[in-house]
């Protein structure tokens, strides 16, 4: 039996004061007895064998996963379990059940990534552009004092629709969504409100909307417009990342919504900037503000090799994702068109984000690798290549 037990600490939450509230925070962490002598059930190491079957008899599935779970690594792994409990099924079920993933794995907690890394290693090096088995994650850099060297890319307005940052969190002292209980998410989300209600800063300071009692028509627009996760995601319900939805989920925004944070979606806690435009110095210095804000508050899981922990293996390291919604219609029109993106290290996504179509010749585009290179160079990874495919476009 898996045992979580967590002091309630509302009693400090809520008021206006960083040091005490970073206190509060570090004395309720979670108390896990580890399930030591408990083996994987045979129905689990079947299903296992099955996902492995079924990948390898599937032509269609291009999947990092189907690459990398090899008969070895199956055996070599199939019967191993965290403390918390998740095993290898844990892992792939969501790359198993869909597939067409691109990775098809998640971490259903921070010991995944050691336990399976057989699995996990070689797929992050093929994903994080090389990153090696010994390689370590530098030192964060989010770009401060630097900001200004990324001058508009698109002063006149003709190809960048909008511009957006966004890194990831992970609460010190929970696991990642398979493992957490529903009283873990209320608890967490608590916790981030009162950090959220903490903002003082004019340009961050804003309001948490619980997604529990949102209506749906605000739900969607705000999903519309490009501000909200989508609800359902198959990828991240075969991960069993949606339990108790929509408990615990949620978002706070700013009143301009130039500087959001999703509340336990994928991640823990989804820290964005975004404006309208293609200023990403000014999107980047929102971001670093907001950052730093919130980490003096919470206590975020870093790992010494692989950065800030996340839940899925592609957007561990800095975690930033740094993208413009840009038309291009020259260029994009040209069979090359994403092989020109992967030479550039960037991906293209569709104007709703990640397994959506383009709409009206607007493009996704971001840097792809988080691991091996910091914030900031990740957002200038973006930044360069964008700029050149604008100088592209230009002369098309
Ligand atoms: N540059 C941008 N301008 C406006 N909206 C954006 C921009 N980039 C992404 N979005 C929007 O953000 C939302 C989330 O996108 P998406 O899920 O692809 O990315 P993400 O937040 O980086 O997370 P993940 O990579 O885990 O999917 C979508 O509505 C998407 O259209």
């Amino acid at each position: 039996m898996l045992h979580r037990c967590s002091r309630v600490l509302s009693q400090f939450l809520g008021r206006g004061n960083s040091k005490m509230l970073r206190e509060a925070y570090s004395t309720s962490l979670h108390c896990v007895q580890a399930q030591e002598g408990m083996s994987v059930s045979p129905d689990v190491i079947a299903k296992i064998e099955e996902g492995y079957a079924k990948l390898q008899a599937a032509p269609e599935c291009h999947s990092l996963l189907k690459k990398y779970l090899t008969k070895e690594v199956v055996d070599q792994l199939k019967d191993k379990k965290t403390k918390l409990g998740a095993n290898l099924l844990d892992v792939i079920q969501s790359g198993v059940a869909n597939l067409d993933s691109g990775v098809g794995v998640y971490a259903p907690d921070a010991e995944a990534y050691t336990l399976f890394k057989p699995l996990f290693d070689p797929l992050i090096q093929d994903y994080h552009n090389g990153f090696a088995p010994d390689a370590k994650q530098p030192n964060t850099d989010l770009g401060e004092g630097k900001t200004s060297a990324l001058v508009d890319l698109d002063p006149e307005g003709k190809f960048i629709n909008s511009t957006r940052i966004r890194c990831g969190r992970s609460l010190q002292g929970y696991p990642f969504n398979p493992c957490l209980s529903e009283a873990n998410y209320l608890e967490m989300e608590s916790k981030v409100k009162a950090i959220f209600d903490n903002i003082t800063d004019p340009e961050l300071a804003g309001k948490y909307f619980p997604l529990d009692g949102m209506t749906k028509e605000i739900q969607d627009q705000l999903i519309k417009d490009h501000f909200l996760f989508k609800e359902g995601d198959r990828f991240l319900q075969a991960a069993n990342a949606c339990r108790y939805w929509p408990k615990g989920r949620g978002i706070f925004h700013n009143n301009q919504k130039t500087f959001l944070i999703w509340c336990n979606e994928e991640d823990h806690l989804r820290i964005i900037s975004m404006q309208e435009g293609g200023n990403v110095g000014q999107v980047l210095e929102r971001l670093i503000k907001g950052v730093k804000t919130i980490e003096k508050q919470a206590p975020f899981s870093r790992d010494d090799r692989l950065g800030w922990l996340t839940f899925c293996p592609s957007n561990l390291g800095t975690t930033v994702r740094a993208s413009v919604h840009i038309r291009l219609p020259k260029i994009s029109a040209k069979p090359d068109f994403k092989s020109i993106c992967d030479g550039l290290k960037l991906q293209i996504r569709g104007i709703h984000g990640e397994h959506s179509e383009s709409e009206g010749g607007v493009y996704d585009i971001s840097n792809k690798a988080r691991l091996g290179l910091t914030e900031f160079e990740a957002v200038k990874q973006m930044y360069d290549g964008i700029a050149h495919l604008i100088a592209l476009e230009k002369a098309a």
